[in-house]
């Protein structure tokens, strides 16, 4: 029997690439909600009882209704929004944080999909506060380049159909520090403090490029540019959608932030020297920084490949 599965909000950014992903599946059928009705929360409630699996592609408030809607269904739900990402009883939809969330999320009935700029940041520094490198007071700063359908529909539609010139520049946003994705940074870092963060918007459509620049002197036992390389390679080895490149590996000095452009995993540069190390994750906002990462949590959750989609081992 197919998997029946009904996205929340298919017409946006985040759905419609769900939407593309999943229609090219054997084993799931998208249950299709008509345009008039796909607001209306009587509808939606029918929707979400039919469902096996719900994916929330819808800005916060609308996502919190729409669990609601859910309460009495057995629905499982995979949240993309930033509304429950550190709630209780909702399971970080981070699998490469260890083995054990892995086996959370796929026994979890509630999903938080980490917000895209998060997933970098947390890609290059979870490992390294778990593993007792990075102290959880360490003063740390991030920056990160982002496609403009980071910002969904609107923001696309204003690169692409009514561009001022200001548009035609790297755009530094997130200035006054209060930037949404702060507090699953802080949760999940185990962090006793908020990083310094800067965002920056591109005129090109998807990819995000997120750096984390580290004081070597400032990490536990000074390690050398090799030892946080090892560390971050022990971490994600076997992994099939985090991928650490060979030390010093730099692309010839050009990191492109559109690099893994329509893909799903993540990569992984650590540059630099035995001082000052640079930690790279370069990955798409709409693959492993939104739609692509539900749809390996999604296949967690049905006890598939979270990579292929099929059973484990064909
Ligand atoms: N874009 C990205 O790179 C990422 C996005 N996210 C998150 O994913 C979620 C969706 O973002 P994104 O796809 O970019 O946004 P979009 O603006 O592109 O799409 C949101 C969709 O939700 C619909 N919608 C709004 N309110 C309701 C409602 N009450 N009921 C049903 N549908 C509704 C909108 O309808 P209408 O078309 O009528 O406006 C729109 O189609 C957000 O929470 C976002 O923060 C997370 C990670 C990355
Ligand atoms: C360019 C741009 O505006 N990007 C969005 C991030 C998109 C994302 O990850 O949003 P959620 O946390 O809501 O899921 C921003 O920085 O707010």
């Amino acid at each position: 029997m197919k998997t029946k599965v009904f996205i929340d909000g298919h017409s946006g950014t985040t759905g419609l690439r769900i939407y593309e992903r999943l229609a090219e599946r054997q084993d799931i059928e998208v249950l299709q909600i008509s345009e008039a009705l796909r607001k209306e929360p009587s509808e939606v409630k029918k929707y979400m009882a039919a469902a096996d699996i719900a994916f929330l592609c819808l800005p916060d408030q609308a996502a919190i209704e729409a669990v609601s809607l859910a309460a009495e269904t057995k629905v499982r739900i995979i949240d993309t929004s930033t509304a429950h990402r550190t709630a209780p009883d909702w399971v970080y939809g981070f699998p490469e944080l260890s083995q054990i969330q892995a086996q959370r999320i796929a026994k979890s009935d509630r999903v938080g999909n980490p917000g895209c700029h998060a997933s970098g940041v947390i890609a290059g520094v979870q490992p390294l506060t778990s593993a007792g490198i990075l102290p959880p007071d360490y003063p740390l700063v991030c920056f990160s380049l982002t496609g403009y359908s980071g910002g969904g529909k609107k923001m696309i539609s204003q690169y692409e159909t009514a561009k001022t010139d200001d548009l035609l520049a790297p755009r530094q946003y997130g200035l006054g520090q209060t930037h949404k994705h702060l507090k699953e940074i802080v949760a999940i870092c185990g962090l006793s403090q908020k990083p310094v963060f800067s965002p920056i918007v591109d005129d090109y459509y998807c990819g995000m490029e997120v750096t984390v620049p580290l004081f070597t002197a400032l990490l536990k036992g000074k390690p050398t540019l090799q030892t946080v390389w090892e560390t971050l390679a022990a971490h994600y080895e076997g992994c099939a959608f985090v991928h650490v490149r060979p030390l010093g590996e730099d692309k010839g000095g050009f990191l492109a932030a559109n690099d893994m452009s329509g893909r799903d995993d993540l990569e992984i540069f650590v540059t630099g020297n035995d001082e000052r190390v640079l930690v790279t994750s370069v990955f798409d906002n709409l693959g492993k920084g939104a739609s692509g990462a539900a749809i390996q949590n999604m296949n967690l959750m049905l006890g598939l490949d979270p990579k292929t989609g099929l059973n484990v081992g064909e």
